[in-house]
């Protein structure tokens, strides 16, 4: 059988002084899978993330990439950081924020090869963003601006690709063709999606994670009632906390019971009347 890209086990983490933000996390994530992992605010979606980098350790367990501690293979995972404002404002090129991408690997710091510019104008064609190379990152729309952002997180040609809120502040329309270019590139590599935005379980991904401080994995890609409960909030033996969760073109989808929480769905309650 083939090692896992992605191994967690028993693991337990705190920030400096705090208390546990994540405790008993279990998780492996096979190659050419595509996890989605949701969960409600401060639920500690990004800090595994940042586990999976091995930007911080845990405080019990361990955390294994490639079967190796997750520092030392750092050139082959590729990492979009969450966004924010300040992010957006950097006056810098298209081309010099996908070269980003390269920084760490060259120890030239801002000065670039030939070379390692073709990579990254190729990494802004693969994403549909080459003929913006030379305008300024602030002066584009917000799916073109996290476009770029996947191209300086492909930069290095990762076999691993951790996306923390990839189509935040990004249309309908922009979404869905995010999502599509994610599902093409899972052909190439493994991918962990990090998510507010539920559509992702429906366009491309085959597993779930769902973390509010532990973290519970479904092998296939459904959204479950307490799924939408930890998202949305909500009593369990309450009704559903959303009503329409999908439109347009996106399948049909059935809100399932799930084994963890106990909750009856309304199906089932019609039955037992
Ligand atoms: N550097 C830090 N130092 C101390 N506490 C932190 C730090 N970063 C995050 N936290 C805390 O850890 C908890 C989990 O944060 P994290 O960012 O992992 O959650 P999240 O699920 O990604 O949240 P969101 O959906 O809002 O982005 C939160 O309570 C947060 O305040």
């Amino acid at each position: 059988m083939s090692e896992p890209v992605i191994e967690m086990r028993d693991v337990a983490f705190a920030y400096d002084g705090g208390g546990r933000i994540l405790n008993n996390v279990n998780l492996v994530v096979e190659r050419g899978d595509y996890l989605a992992v949701l969960g409600p605010n401060g639920g500690g979606k990004s800090t595994l993330l940042k586990l999976i980098l091995g930007v911080v350790q845990p405080v019990a367990g361990r955390v294994e990439v490639f079967g190796r501690n997750a520092a030392h293979v750092a050139s082959r995972v590729g990492y979009m950081p969450q966004l924010n404002d300040a992010s957006r404002l950097f006056p810098v090129s298209v081309l010099g924020v996908t070269l980003m991408g390269l920084i760490g690997a060259t120890s030239r710091g801002f000065l670039f090869s030939r070379e390692e510019k073709e990579r990254a104008e190729a990494a802004l064609d693969r994403v549909g963003m080459l003929e913006y190379r030379d305008r300024r990152i602030d002066r584009l729309s917000g799916g073109q601006r996290q476009r770029v952002y996947i191209a300086r997180a492909l930069v290095s040609g990762p076999d691993l690709l951790l996306l923390d809120e990839p189509t935040a502040s990004v249309d309908a329309g922009g979404r869905t063709a995010l999502l599509d270019l994610l599902a093409e590139l899972n052909r190439e590599m493994t991918i962990v999606h990090v998510s507010h935005d539920l559509s992702v379980v429906a366009a491309g991904a085959h597993s779930v994670a769902c973390v509010n401080r532990t973290l519970h994995f479904h092998d296939r890609p459904e959204i479950t009632r307490d799924m939408l409960m930890m998202m949305y909030g909500g009593e369990p033996e309450g009704p559903c906390p959303v009503e329409v969760f999908a439109h347009g073109d996106v399948p049909h989808r059935v809100v399932a019971h799930c084994e963890h929480c106990h909750v009856h769905d309304e199906a089932e309650e019609g039955a037992e009347r």
